[in-house]
């Protein structure tokens, strides 16, 4: 068995990875693959406890230390600080890290280390008591995005910081040409595997297993997409007269989740464009496993010019690149990979998509907006400003924003509609007929 030194030296490397800016899913793939699902668990629980780390280490120590130490120190504090819930029991967690040190590239800082943690064993009681005074250890959240949520959210901040910090659930959408909910469920039930309904297609599982072990995977009778990201399609279709074949434009498909949704639904000519060439093999394969077809295009939605063949879709569907914070909980590297100014840039990019695709639909055709983020430029704000820039946009009932919540054990809105559900923000949009 791998001793737990290290695992605990390959996950500070991740660690260390993500604070330089790399995204958790290639900075794990570099590590061993027997290695990788122990180090994904370690760096996921760091991850939701770093600003916590982080505070204790700055009253542990009056300096930072280097990079590769700190992420180990970090990682330390992060993983052994409540003891309820470590995965590891902290003294053992302690000796394993001062162990990584001294084998490692952190071993100037070993001794070093082996103070700050023997320190933190001693006085952890009254260490953690001071740094609850600080809303980035009580949150594990930028402070910059707690007061930002704080403002832009008076009611609800601290129900979304909390759910974001929770697990999500593993929900799955049933691929209603091949099997209903009802059926799904019961194949499940015959399996021990305990789920139950979310949504009009949506199921969601008491416990997540690998795609493989669930029946039906290889036959495309299901995806696996969170509740929230399952309302885009209907809510496009909702209002277009599906008896006629429509045209339809994905514009930011990859990996296609939404197009294989929409072609579930209704029979449509769906372009999926999608600038990334090798995400465009995920919407190929994916769409081949669930028995659907689209035309492919690996391109700029925000330069037709070089793609469209001048005839007008009947719907767009927009999911917009943006900052990702409405599906923290999934991804816990994305809140310590974002700056603020990120929302601006991000914001630019999705009010140019929406100027230079709005003139692709037709009369009487909608466009449906959306985002996984909480953030209210990436949203409510963008619509706003698109609508007094496009006198023929006319705004249809849409969820707005959606905010992350467990319906489980956590505090839902009601006005959300789901029980258990990541951030989005929805917007449909009519263009007027004149
Ligand atoms: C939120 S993801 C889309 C998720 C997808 N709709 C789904 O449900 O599976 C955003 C996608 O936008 C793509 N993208 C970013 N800028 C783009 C652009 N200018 N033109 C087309 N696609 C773009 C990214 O490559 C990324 O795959």
């Amino acid at each position: 068995m791998t001793p737990l030194w290290r695992q605990l030296q390959a996950a500070a490397s991740v660690l260390q990875a993500i604070r330089e800016g790399t995204s958790a899913t290639p900075a794990l793939a570099a590590v061993d693959a027997p290695l990788r699902p122990g180090v994904q668990a370690l760096v996921f629980h760091a991850l939701r406890h770093l600003g916590r780390a982080e505070v204790l280490r700055s009253l542990l120590a009056n300096r930072t230390p280097p990079p590769k130490a700190d992420a180990l120190l970090c990682l330390a504090l992060a993983l052994a600080w409540r003891a309820e819930d470590a995965p590891y029991e902290p003294f053992t967690l302690v000796n394993q890290a001062v162990e990584a040190a001294n084998r490692g590239p952190a071993k100037a800082q070993a001794s070093f280390l082996n103070a700050c943690l023997r320190r933190f064993l001693r006085e952890r009681e009254e260490l953690v008591a001071i740094s609850e005074r600080d809303p980035v250890a009580v949150w594990n959240h930028p402070r910059w995005w707690i007061q930002r949520l704080k403002k832009e959210q008076p009611e609800r901040w601290q129900a979304v910081l909390a759910a974001n910090n929770r697990h999500a659930p593993m929900t799955l959408r049933i691929n209603q040409r091949k099997s209903t909910v009802a059926h799904f469920i019961a194949a499940l039930t015959a399996t021990n595997i305990g789920a139950e309904a979310v949504g009009a297609s949506g199921v969601q599982l008491n416990a997540p297993h690998p795609v493989q072990a669930i029946p039906g995977f290889e036959s495309g009778t299901f995806s696996v997409q969170d509740a929230a990201a399952q309302l885009a399609a209907p809510l496009l279709l909702r209002e277009l007269d599906t008896r006629q074949p429509l045209r339809l434009l994905d514009a930011c498909a990859a990996p296609g989740g939404k197009t294989a949704h929409l072609l579930e639904l209704a029979d449509a000519h769906v372009t999926a464009l999608d600038i990334d060439a090798q995400r465009c093999e995920r919407i190929h394969q994916n769409l081949q496993r669930l028995g659907l077809r689209a035309e492919v295009v690996a391109a700029d939605a925000a330069n037709p010019d070089a793609w469209w063949n001048g005839l007008p879709f009947d719907g767009i569907l927009l999911d917009a690149p943006c900052t990702a914070s409405g599906i923290v909980r999934r991804h816990p590297d994305v809140r310590w990979l974002r700056r603020e100014s990120d929302i601006a840039q991000l914001a630019g990019i999705q009010a140019q998509l929406l100027h230079r695709l709005w003139p692709l639909l037709r009369p009487g055709g909608r466009m449906l907006y959306c985002t996984c983020s909480v953030f209210q430029a990436e949203g409510r704000e963008q619509i706003e400003t698109f609508l007094t820039r496009h006198t023929d946009a006319v705004f249809r009932p849409s969820p707005g924003h959606l905010m992350p919540q467990n319906g489980v054990d956590g505090q839902t809105f009601s006005d959300n509609g789901l029980g258990d559900n990541d951030g989005f923000f929805y917007a449909l949009l009519e263009k007027r007929v004149v």
